[in-house]
């Protein structure tokens, strides 16, 4: 499980060290660094521990706390609720194997049980005969509808037809599919702008939000990915995909540092079911090692 492994090096080293002097310091930032944290967020910890007057009284499981207030700001948490709200879109954006098309399932199946919505799929990634293969698959164990047309067909016509045809079914929530690979980074980009701007033209912008995937796995590639979609179209919220298989799990402190993006959900695993309501203090908990 993500996280465990920081905590339990911190507690590793607040152990073996006798006292905070420098050398636990410099080992304690390189630990932070270590679990994705990013260098500033690392040393703005340690600078703060060794500055802090409180901290020099402190026990093991006071400097774990201290370190999670810390790092609170940055762990903010997105709340999605579309309950009174007769029609809205996810625009779910990511690069190619995040876990985009498995979250998009899990989200189908979370908002018809949490919040009572009729969902429709929109299979936006158009690039890839496989991506409109596998919606469909998702949409046929989970009986849910997907709108879809042949590949190279224009993604922001296929979420437009979704939208127009999800009104007239009575369907509240349009979860859509967008590429994530093109044959260069500008075509993606283009692309994303052009369903951006169609999107919020048709059901505007409170009505319609952007999820970025990422592959909590990958570490440092997710902020740089979070850097691209955002400047693209501006993202509302992340998903956590595959926190469950992550060893470090700490990148989404540099990514809300520096773009302050909130995150919505964590990816526990492959099934329907395995998709969490991200809430700070546990996923703080859980990276520290605390309780
Ligand atoms: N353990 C775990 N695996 C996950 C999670 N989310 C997705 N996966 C797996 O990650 C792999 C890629 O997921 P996809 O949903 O196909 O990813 P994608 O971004 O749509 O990928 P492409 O279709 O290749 O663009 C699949 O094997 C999923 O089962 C998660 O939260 N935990």
């Amino acid at each position: 499980m993500a996280g465990i492994s920081l905590g339990k090096k911190i507690r590793g080293l607040l152990s073996r060290k006798g006292a905070l002097d420098e050398a636990f310091y410099d080992e304690l930032e390189d630990t932070l660094i270590e679990s994705d944290l990013g260098a500033r967020t690392a040393m703005d910890l340690v600078d703060s521990l060794r500055d802090s007057k409180e901290a020099r009284g402190m026990g093991e499981s006071e400097i774990l706390d201290y370190l999670k207030r810390q790092l609170l700001p940055y762990t903010k948490a997105a709340k999605l609720d579309f309950r009174d709200k007769k029609r809205a879109l996810i625009l779910v954006l990511g690069v190619n194997g995040v876990g985009k098309t498995t979250t998009i399932a899990k989200m189908a199946r979370y908002f018809h049980d949490a919040q009572g919505k009729s969902c429709v799929l929109a299979a936006g990634d158009t690039f890839r005969a496989a991506a409109i293969d596998q919606l469909l698959v998702h949409g046929e164990r989970l009986g849910v509808r997907v709108v879809h047309q042949q590949p190279g067909a224009d993604p922001g016509a296929v979420i437009y037809d979704a939208l127009e045809s999800a009104v007239s079914r009575g369907e509240e929530l349009v979860l859509a599919d967008t590429a994530g690979r093109m044959h260069n980074k500008a075509n993606l980009i283009r692309e994303l702008q052009k369903i951006h701007k169609i999107v919020g033209a048709k059901i505007g912008t409170e009505n319609y939000c952007k999820l970025l995937v990422i592959d909590t796995t990958t570490g440092q590639n997710a902020l740089r990915q979070a850097e691209l979609f955002h400047e693209a179209v501006g993202v509302d919220a992340l998903v956590m995909a595959k926190y469950d298989s992550a060893a470090k799990g700490g990148i989404i402190i540099p990514i809300q540092r520096t773009l302050s993006i909130p995150v919505a959900f964590v990816g526990t695993g492959e099934g329907y079911g395995d998709l969490a309501l991200f809430d700070s203090e546990s996923y703080l908990d859980s990276l520290l090692g605390i309780g």
